[in-house]
């Protein structure tokens, strides 16, 4: 990972708007390496999504696509596309759930429709949408006005006036934000069209991007396919509150699929039906957003813009984390810590640019992408299964003594209230019962000075009249032993198919000096196969060469690190070419020397000498993070190429 950690950060409103640039990629110093930046971005997405998904390299393919049926936003993962998905989720869970005590699960992806229209996603899991009434084709109405605005900014700058570039920059920031109203305002404001067609196109309306199935022969039972992982963690609340030992703050993770039917998939795994999410729903006390960690990166320092400094035209300023949290720029320690520790750290391990705004973003040649979505879910979640299901979802603070604190205590007479509105009876003790204290203390007042009230029952659609008689209500002091509350929630939400695709992309150069070879600069912890192991010749006579390959090989596997044996016998240099395309780092030759092989390092292509029987243990630490090609270099200088001519 590169040393060099620049940070930029700002906050909006209530959320942490904070931008960071972790890492510039190594090639950028590297003149032997063509930078994607000085290629034509559709150029080079095209030579990248060209090798990843043919035949020869199968990363990822379209799925069904032997069933050329049109729908889109489907991929499989092919073998080494798995490898790196599964590497890239193991160093996921290492960093999160171990290193972070969290408690993992796994729930279903079929979801009964109760949860669903608790957690509000029935009603609202919407995007707007608008109709090619022509073509009958439809698109997401804001991805219309963004490409519209961004593509006016791109082409028309330099005769645009300096009101008409911070309107669409204006629109451009707010457009996610925007009502289907101002959607539609704006569309028709600016003429906007559909793509392709140049056809009119309808005012925006919401479209619900879940899945709906049937659970059961009957159909009678209505199931969504999830579109997020978080609902399974908050129905789970109760149950991992009390495995926690009841204790707060805990956090709760799940790696899932997760399905949503986007209304245009678009930009290959960017924007897909069908995805791997990575959550973590951490909760805590909504009076004590406190994390016991935070000392941890509180020293890391950010580019960020404080509270008083927010703005058009206003320049970040670099803070310490731990400053940012002090001053109210950065909303509460635990935020801080997700941003210092658990974001930045897990994205920057796989060496990309990113950055925070609102949500953790990596650019990419579609421009900064969010990757890492980051919310403040507060207790809504929690609130709402808990009124749906009747399970209270709560945490207890036990008190070291017990608290004095002043009640209300409503005591309906239900005799006298049956007496007088006999049927009536159930609905106005629930709604004198349901009162708050102000409301409370008003009808006392009332009932006191004028000996009746008119008291509103909004289930009855009506007000009755409530005598003295009927109803006692009083403060009374009593004794708590605990308080009783609704955790609050912060969340952040890994999309782990837009973090591949980053990888590619920041993975990816050509080498000219090897007739344009393509290489993946893939990071030796998420490499699909982390070694090759060739012979250098082939030793027709006794195969002695490729026994010791082999035995290398073998025990490469029984340490865990994958590998390649290639003993096809073709040139060293095919051999290394095949392998740069895959995006192995390591290689290990085995020549003449009886006691030694050699190892080559992918990027730098240097070479070292290393004891057989020492290979394997280096290759394994190599691979998993414990040392690195940089620092193993005084213990194991760099050695010539033995090249096959030089063989006895
Ligand atoms: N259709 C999708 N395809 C692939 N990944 C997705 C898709 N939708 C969301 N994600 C990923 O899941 C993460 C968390 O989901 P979240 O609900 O916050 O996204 P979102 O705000 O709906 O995304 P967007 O605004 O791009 O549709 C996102 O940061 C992203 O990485």
């Amino acid at each position: 990972m590169d040393s060099t950690e620049k940070l930029l950060g700002k906050t909006l409103a209530e959320k942490l708007t904070m931008e960071s640039q972790v890492s510039d990629l190594k090639s950028s110093s590297s003149s032997s390496v063509t930078d994607k930046s000085s290629l034509d971005e559709e150029v080079f997405r095209k030579n990248l999504v060209n090798m990843l998904t043919s035949a020869k390299n199968m990363f990822y393919v379209p799925s069904f696509k032997i069933y050329n049926s049109g729908v889109s936003g489907l991929y499989d993962y092919a073998p080494p596309g798995c490898a790196l998905k599964s590497n890239v989720l193991a160093l996921w869970r290492q960093h999160f759930v171990l290193e972070e005590n969290m408690l993992e699960v796994d729930c279903p992806c079929i979801t009964p429709e109760v949860v669903l229209q608790a957690s509000g996603h029935v009603d609202k899991f919407t995007d707007l949408m608008v109709k090619d009434e022509k073509a009958g084709t439809f698109h997401r109405a804001d991805h219309l006005l963004k490409d519209f605005c961004t593509e006016k900014l791109q082409k028309e700058l330099t005769a645009l006036s300096a009101e008409k570039v911070q309107e669409l920059k204006h629109v451009l920031a707010m457009v996610a934000d925007f009502s289907p109203e101002q959607l539609g305002s704006k569309i028709k404001e600016y003429g906007v069209v559909a793509p392709v067609t140049k056809n009119p196109v309808s005012d925006p309306y919401p479209f619900n991007l879940m899945f709906q199935t049937s659970i059961g022969p009957s159909g009678a039972v209505l199931g969504y396919m999830r579109p997020e992982t978080a609902q399974g963690i908050f129905v789970n609340f109760k149950d991992s509150y009390y495995y926690n030992g009841s204790k707060l703050p805990f956090a709760a993770a799940q790696i899932g699929q997760a399905f949503r039917n986007e209304i245009s998939p678009r930009q290959g795994l960017f924007r897909v039906r069908e995805f791997t999410l990575a959550e973590i729903e951490h909760f805590v006390d909504p009076e004590d957003k406190y994390h016991p960690r935070l000392s941890e990166v509180e020293d890391l320092e950010f580019l960020m813009f404080p509270r008083e400094e927010q703005g058009p035209g206003k320049d970040a300023v670099k803070l310490r984390l731990g400053d940012a949290v002090t001053n109210g720029t950065v909303n509460n320690q635990t935020l801080a810590y997700f941003i210092g520790r658990n974001v930045c750290g897990s994205v920057s391990i796989l060496e990309m640019r990113w950055h925070i705004m609102q949500h953790a973003e990596i650019q990419c040649s579609y421009g900064w992408t969010e990757c890492v979505g980051i919310a403040d879910r507060s207790a809504y979640d929690l609130r709402a299964h808990s009124e749906k299901s009747g399970i209270p979802l709560v945490a207890h603070e036990k008190f070291s003594a017990p608290r004095e604190v002043e009640k209300l205590v409503i005591i309906p007479v239900k005799e006298e209230l049956g007496l007088a509105f006999k049927g009536n009876q159930k609905k106005i003790v629930e709604a004198l019962e349901a009162m708050d204290e102000k409301e409370a203390m008003e009808v006392k007042a009332a009932l006191e000075l004028h000996g009746e009230v008119e008291f509103q029952v909004c289930t009855l659609g009506k007000a009755v009249t409530i005598k003295p008689s009927m109803v006692s209500i009083s403060k009374e002091i009593k004794k708590e032993y605990q308080r009783v509350f609704t955790p609050s929630v912060i969340e952040p939400s890994f999309g782990i198919g837009r973090i591949i695709y980053c990888l590619f992309e920041h993975s990816f150069y050509t080498r000219p000096e090897d007739e344009k070879l393509n290489v993946f600069r893939f990071p030796p912890v998420v490499a699909p196969i982390k070694c090759t192991v060739f012979p250098l010749v082939q030793d027709k006579k006794d195969n002695k060469y490729d026994a010791v390959a082999k035995e290398i090989s073998k025990s490469l596997t029984a340490a865990g690190v994958s590998n390649k044996l290639d003993t096809t016998g073709t040139t060293i240099g095919k051999r290394y070419a095949r392998t740069d395309e895959l995006g192995v780092p390591f290689a290990i030759t085995v020549d003449d020397d009886t006691t030694t092989v050699t190892i080559r390092e992918r990027d730098s292509r240097d070479q070292i000498r290393v004891e057989i029987n020492k290979v394997v243990r280096l290759v394994q630490d190599l691979t998993n993070g414990v040392r690195t090609w940089a620092n193993i270099q005084s213990e194991y200088p760099c050695v010539p190429f033995k090249k096959m001519n030089d063989l006895p």
